[in-house]
Formats: structure tokens, C-alpha cells, sequence
């Protein structure tokens, strides 16, 4: 009996078909398996065909409908291993398979797939280019350093004409093979050929430096190698469950540099993955908890922690589904939660209840009153930015300690008598809190924390989702949750996404995670074109690596690199007269997504920066016949209508069309957000910063299409992207 296996591209062409011709790629499929090898060789209704114009001699077709063609590739190595590529209408299956050329790559010994005809052109291309420039990209890399990491003769004269790192992105994957692409990117990174083969190439198993020293490696053993986008179908219902229980790529196909992290067989410490918008951190950290349930002990319990309630129900969702009904059971070992809601636990078990949670509004009059009876040269965001940033950062308890340490990340000097009467008006402060039985989030989780440290860790592993946003009160609860040992805390996060003011120092948390960070850079959600142009509005903006606020030596975090495989239009940025233009331009926007191009109105969101305009975006929807539900109500996956947010509460969230509306100067920046300079300059610039960070985090939750736009005067965040 043949045995089968199916490419990633292969499975994103059958979710894509209707569900009729799914049904007969699954008939098509069954009759596949029923038959011998010789039986499906003569196999008329099966009809495989060797292409006479296919650049590889293995690639055979196989007819699925009248329309359709299923594309393989044959085994040449005596095993029956047929692997399914695409599924796709005749003459595009016959013109895609007729261009691709599947070899072994020389150190990874995973399969890999290129167009082999697009590679040809382009050596032409860049030889005759490269004439003019002598310096070369890879010119202090020898053949044999570059052969060593896989790179073949074909990509190794591609490589010798490429100038610059924008010459070798033009042949980005599906162009050119995945695993050499990285290799040259890493490369063009600065990274040393070590390095190469420590981060990309041992973790795949190889253990042979030098090329010529490492066994062939036949096809079927290739493919099995290959576990990032090929899976061999074992069982008899396995394609009916892709078929039929709504099957989401991540959950099989995860990319090298994501697998080499969530599979990992055993971190030494706390370890971190940080990647651009829609790069996968969150698919990562699902995998990781399925391979810490699966390899721990039993009663060993996981927690995975995200920002908002909403987001932690999403995640839990994910999990259920990673996990499947094979290890449906291991989910009792997991706590998928907020760290807020985790802290507010911890306090309510011990004390018998938790503070009531106080709403910015509440905790302004809170200061007001503190501060009553001094005369203060200081406002209330200031108290509330020094009590949350210096003394809950720092879990500060006394005098003494407010008085002797040092204010990271403030950016006012302030002297001893200073701090002595603001020690004062902060004690008034939590002292009236407790009066009325009140807390702000981060004081609970300041409480929380010291509790946990007294009764010790509750937990054998911490997975954190959006580790961006923390703040350090919030990361002392996680670090007492776990004690400090191998796999103990897994984050993932990214820089350019931190819309909320907290400045934190992992290393000084007691989370070190040096040594055992990656970064993803490919992007599965967005386009290129809203990628570049999203990542465009951060031109110039100093956006620090994760964790390393305030730490000598921090560095910052680039999207170098950072980039997608996907093409679509152009975002399109309008401006208007007035809010009534505007809205009437997007309901017009919207009637294009969902009546031209069949998007549903549920795959399109509608934000901006507050409630009033979301309040208005609904309505006007609503009046003009278009079904609009606001985020916030939390509308489940069946329900239908476009989809309404703050900004704020797009964060993690994905929709094909994305329509960003509002974008004023008076709003971005929002003048109340930002602390003025010359009250603090250090908060004034990370203030700015997370301004600019909201509006992309908005922009990057598109996956096809994007429209921004204002009324009266356009933001000048929007500079970058529109002069
Ligand atoms: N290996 C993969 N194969 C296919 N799709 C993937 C893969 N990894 C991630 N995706 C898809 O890419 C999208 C983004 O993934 P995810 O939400 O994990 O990214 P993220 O980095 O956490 O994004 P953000 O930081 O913007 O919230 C999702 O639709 C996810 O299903």
C-alpha cells in the first residue's frame, strides 16, 4: 500500500475549497490509500500523470474533479511514500508543479521546495547588476563555510551576486528553499556561521559540521525530517478530521524557528521568544505548553497567562484544540488566566477577599484627596506615575527604603525632603484605599506577590503571552509562582507592541533569560505591503528590547528581517472634512470588503482610539443597513457583523479588513496620555512611544486589507506613511 503525506501548502489549499470538492479530494484520497502501487498506476479514475515539462522528474498529478488536480511528488527511493503538494484548478496545479524543484537540504536533511525557474531568471538578473559593484554580501563567507550550512550550488551562485540584504529578501521563500533563505538571512544579520549552526541547524538533529562528512539522505527519510510543513497521514480518519474539525494550520505545521522553541526538550532557565505582529509567539506558546504537560509529571501544573480576560478565553479555546481529544485531559493541569485575576485569587484565598478594583477616574479623586492638605508642585498623574512606577515597581515598604533608592525611569530629580512628604501623601493614599476596601490592579498584585513568596511556588511551569505589557509587581507574582528552576518561566512578547506604561528589568526580577532568547521574523498573519507600511509608522522610534528598561547596556529591538510570504493591495490612508464624510467613506469601505471582495462582515473590524467614536462607528453601521456588534460585548464566533474596538482592545485580535478611523492629531498622540516633558522627560518619551505602538498594534491586526483615515487635521503620527 502506498503511504501518504501531506505539504502545508497542500492543506491551505484544501481549507480554501468548497466543501464539494473537499469531499472529493477526501474520496480521491481514500482511493489513493485502497490500492497497491502497481493498482494505482493503471488506475484510470485515479489517472497519475508525469508532466513532461516538470523541472523535477518525480512530480506526478492525479485527477481529483473535472477541474481539479491534486499535484504529488513520487518516490525515487524504493520506498511508497507519495507526498501531496497542492490541489488547486487544472492549469494552475500544471503551471505551479511544472516550476518547482523539491531536493534534500545538505545539513538540515529536511525536504525542501523551490521555483526553480523564478531562482534561474533572477541569477541572470543580479549578474549582469553585480557587475557594477564589487562588494559582495556573503564575500567573507568561503564555499565550504556556506555549504556546511546547507547552502547548494544553485542558491550558492545566488548568494554570490547578492550586494545587499535587499537583493537576497527578493528571493524570499516560496522562491527560494525555506531553510537556505534563513541561513543567508541570519547571515546578512551579522550572525557568525556558529551561530548559524547553533540556533538553526544542530536543533534540527544534525551533528556533522562539515558537509561532506554527513550520509546521503534519501527522499522518504527527508520528509519524515520535515516536520515543520509535511505530516504523514497515519490514521484512516486523520483527513476527515482536517476535513471536518474547522483545521487551522498551526496546529500541525509550525515553522523551524518556532518548533525550535516551543519543542525545546529543556530550557535551563526562564527562556523568550519575541517576534513582529502576527510572527506566531502566541502558536509558539501554545505549543510549548502541550510539550510541557506532555513530557512532565503528573500533577505538575502549568500556567499560561495573557493580558485580558478575553484574550485568556481565546487561549483557552486554542489550547482545547491543540491539544485535542487525545490529550483532552492534560487541560486540568493548566490555569489560563490573566495575572491580574490570578493575583485578585491569591489574595481573596488567603484574606477571605480581594480589593475592590478601582477605576482610573476613582483613583485621580484618590490622589486629589491625599494630596489635600500639602501643598504639592506636583499633579495627580505624577503621584499616581511615581507611587505605581517607583514604589510598587520596586515594592517599596518603607520610608527608608523610598528614601534611599534610585528612581529608574523617572526622569525629575527628587530630594530627600521631597520624598519624605510624598512618602506621606502615598501613605494617605493606600490608607484611604483600605478604608474603603479598594486597590488599584498593581496593588493587588504588589500584595499578591509577597503572599505567594511567603507560601511558596503553586506552579512547575509559567507560559506568558504578551509579555510586553507587564508591569514589574505583575512580574514578582509570576516569579514567586514558579520556583527557580530548568523550564521554569517561558515568555513571549514584543517590544513594538507595548501600549501600556510599564518599564521593567527582567534581569533584577530574578528572570534571567540570557542565552535562551529568539526571535521570530516571519509573519503568517498580514501582507508585505501592511507589514512595510505598518512597521514604517515606527521609523525612528527608540523601541527597547524586551525586559531591559532602565538596565545598563539595554539594547534596542528592530524588525529587521521581519516579513511575509503573503501579497495584497496597498493600505490605503484617506483624509476628510468632516466625521460625516469620514463615516460615510467607511461604510462605502466596508460595503466593497463584504459585497466585492466576499469577506464576511465578522472578518471586518472598524477602530479607534476611544468609546464616543466607536459608539458613533456602530450606529452610523447600524442606521445604514451594515450589522456592526462592538468588541467589548464580547460577541461569540456566530455571531455576525462587523466588528467594533478600541484600539486598546485590538490588542492579540486578527480580521481580514481592518479600517482604523479617527486618526486625528488631536487623538494621536492623545495630549492627556502623554506626560509633558518638562514634568518628566524620561515619561514623557515613553509615553510618546506607547502612542505610537497603539497605532500599530491597530494597523498590524489586518491580514488583507487596510484602511486608515481622519477627519480635519491627519495625525502626524502618519507622517512616515503618507508624505
Ligand atoms: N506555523 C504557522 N503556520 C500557519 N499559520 C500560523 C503559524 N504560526 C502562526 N500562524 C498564524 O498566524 C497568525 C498570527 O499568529 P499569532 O497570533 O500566534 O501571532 P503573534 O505573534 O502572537 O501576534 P501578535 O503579537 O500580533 O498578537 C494566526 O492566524 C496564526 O494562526
Amino acid at each position: 500500500m502506498p503511504r501518504l503525506a501531506l505539504s502545508d501548502d497542500f492543506v491551505a489549499d484544501l481549507i480554501s475549497l468548497q466543501r464539494p470538492v473537499q469531499k472529493e479530494v477526501n474520496d480521491t484520497i481514500q482511493m489513493f490509500r485502497s490500492l497497491t502501487v502497481p493498482q494505482l498506476h493503471a488506475s484510470k479514475g485515479i489517472h497519475l500523470e508525469k508532466l513532461e515539462r516538470a523541472r523535477d522528474p518525480r512530480i506526478r498529478t492525479i485527477r481529483v474533479t473535472k477541474f481539479y488536480r491534486g499535484v504529488l511528488l513520487a518516490p525515487d527511493d524504493g520506498s511508497e511514500l507519495f507526498t501531496l503538494l497542492r490541489v488547486a484548478p487544472h492549469d494552475e496545479a500544471i503551471n505551479w508543479a511544472c516550476k518547482r524543484a523539491y531536493s534534500v537540504n545538505g545539513a538540515t536533511g529536511g525536504l525542501e521546495v523551490r521555483n526553480v525557474e523564478a531562482l534561474e531568471q533572477m541569477e541572470s538578473y543580479f549578474e549582469t547588476k553585480a557587475v557594477r559593484t564589487p562588494a559582495r554580501l556573503f564575500a567573507h563567507h568561503s564555499d565550504t563555510v556556506l555549504r556546511d550550512l546547507g547552502i547548494d550550488e544553485q542558491v550558492m551562485r545566488l548568494a554570490r551576486v547578492c550586494v545587499t540584504a535587499d537583493d537576497l529578501t527578493v528571493m524570499a521563500p516560496p522562491m527560494m528553499p525555506a531553510d537556505q533563505y534563513e541561513v543567508l538571512e541570519y547571515l546578512a544579520a551579522d550572525y557568525s556561521p556558529q551561530d548559524v549552526w547553533e540556533q538553526l541547524i544542530a536543533p534540527r538533529g544534525q551533528t556533522v559540521r562539515t558537509a561532506d562528512d554527513r550520509p546521503a539522505v534519501t527522499l522518504s527519510e527527508a520528509i519524515l525530517n520535515t516536520p515543520n510543513s509535511i505530516v504523514e497521514v497515519t490514521g484512516p480518519g486523520e483527513l476527515e478530521r482536517i476535513l471536518t474539525e474547522d483545521f487551522v494550520r498551526w496546529r500541525v505545521f509550525l515553522h523551524p524557528a518556532q518548533r525550535r522553541h516551543a519543542y525545546h526538550p529543556g530550557f535551563n532557565g526562564p527562556a523568550q521568544v519575541t517576534g513582529g505582529p502576527g510572527t506566531g509567539k502566541t502558536v509558539v506558546a501554545l505549543h510549548r505548553v502541550r510539550h510541557l504537560l506532555r513530557t512532565g509529571r503528573e500533577g505538575d501544573r502549568v500556567l499560561l497567562t495573557t493580558f485580558t480576560n478575553a484574550m485568556a478565553g481565546a487561549l483557552r479555546d486554542s489550547l482545547a484544540l491543540l491539544l485535542g481529544d487525545a490529550d483532552a485531559q492534560l487541560l486540568d493541569r493548566v490555569d489560563v488566566t490573566t495575572v491580574d485575576s490570578l493575583a485578585a485569587r491569591v489574595v481573596r484565598e488567603t484574606r477571605g477577599s480581594s480589593p475592590k478594583p478601582l477605576s482610573s477616574a476613582a483613583e485621580k479623586s484618590a490622589w486629589t484627596r491625599a494630596a489635600a492638605r500639602e501643598d504639592l508642585p506636583w499633579s495627580e498623574r505624577f503621584l499616581s506615575q511615581e507611587f505605581r512606577n517607583v514604589v510598587l515597581a520596586q515594592g517599596l515598604r518603607t520610608p527608608e527604603e523610598y528614601l534611599r533608592c534610585v528612581r529608574r525611569g523617572r526622569g525629575t530629580q527628587v530630594g530627600r525632603v521631597q520624598r519624605a512628604r510624598l512618602w506621606r501623601v502615598m501613605e494617605r493614599f493606600t490608607e484611604d484605599l483600605a478604608s474603603r476596601d479598594s486597590a488599584t490592579y498593581t496593588m493587588v498584585c504588589d500584595q499578591a506577590a509577597r503572599l505567594l513568596a511567603e507560601q511558596g511556588p503553586r506552579y512547575r511551569h509559567v507560559v506568558v503571552d504578551e509579555a510586553q505589557d507587564l508591569h514589574p509587581a505583575q512580574w514578582r507574582v509570576l516569579r514567586a509562582c514558579v520556583a527557580e528552576q530548568a523550564d521554569d518561566l517561558f515568555l513571549v512578547g514584543d517590544p513594538h507592541q507595548r501600549i501600556y506604561d510599564s518599564r521593567v528589568s527582567l534581569r533584577s526580577l530574578g528572570v534571567n533569560v540570557r542565552g535562551r532568547t529568539s526571535r521570530l521574523r516571519l509573519n503568517y498573519r498580514s501582507t508585505e505591503e501592511i507589514l512595510r507600511w505598518s512597521a514604517s509608522l515606527l521609523d525612528g522610534q527608540p523601541v527597547g528590547r524586551l525586559g531591559e528598561d532602565d538596565e545598563d547596556g539595554g539594547g534596542r529591538d528592530s524588525l529587521r528581517g521581519y516579513r511575509s510570504e503573503l501579497h495584497g493591495r496597498d493600505p490605503v490612508a484617506r483624509g476628510h472634512g468632516n466625521q460625516d464624510d469620514e463615516l460615510r467613506a467607511l461604510v462605502e469601505q466596508i460595503r466593497t470588503w463584504v459585497d466585492q471582495d466576499g469577506v464576511k462582515p465578522s472578518e471586518v473590524a472598524v477602530c479607534a482610539r476611544f468609546n464616543t467614536l466607536v459608539d458613533a462607528v456602530i450606529a452610523r453601521l447600524r442606521r445604514e443597513g451594515v450589522p456592526a456588534v462592538a468588541v467589548k460585548d464580547d460577541p461569540g464566533p456566530s455571531v455576525s457583523g462587523v466588528r467594533v474596538a478600541t484600539m486598546h482592545a485590538m490588542k492579540g485580535l486578527e480580521f481580514r479588513c481592518v479600517a482604523v478611523v479617527g486618526v486625528t492629531s488631536n487623538v494621536l498622540p492623545f495630549a492627556p496620555q502623554v506626560t509633558p516633558a518638562d514634568e518628566d522627560a524620561v515619561q514623557h518619551r515613553s509615553d510618546l512611544l506607547a502612542e505610537h505602538c497603539l497605532l500599530f498594534v491597530a494597523c498590524t491586526r489586518a491580514r488583507d486589507a487596510l484602511a486608515i483615515s481622519w477627519s480635519g487635521e491627519r495625525s502626524r503620527m502618519l507622517d512616515p506613511v503618507t508624505d
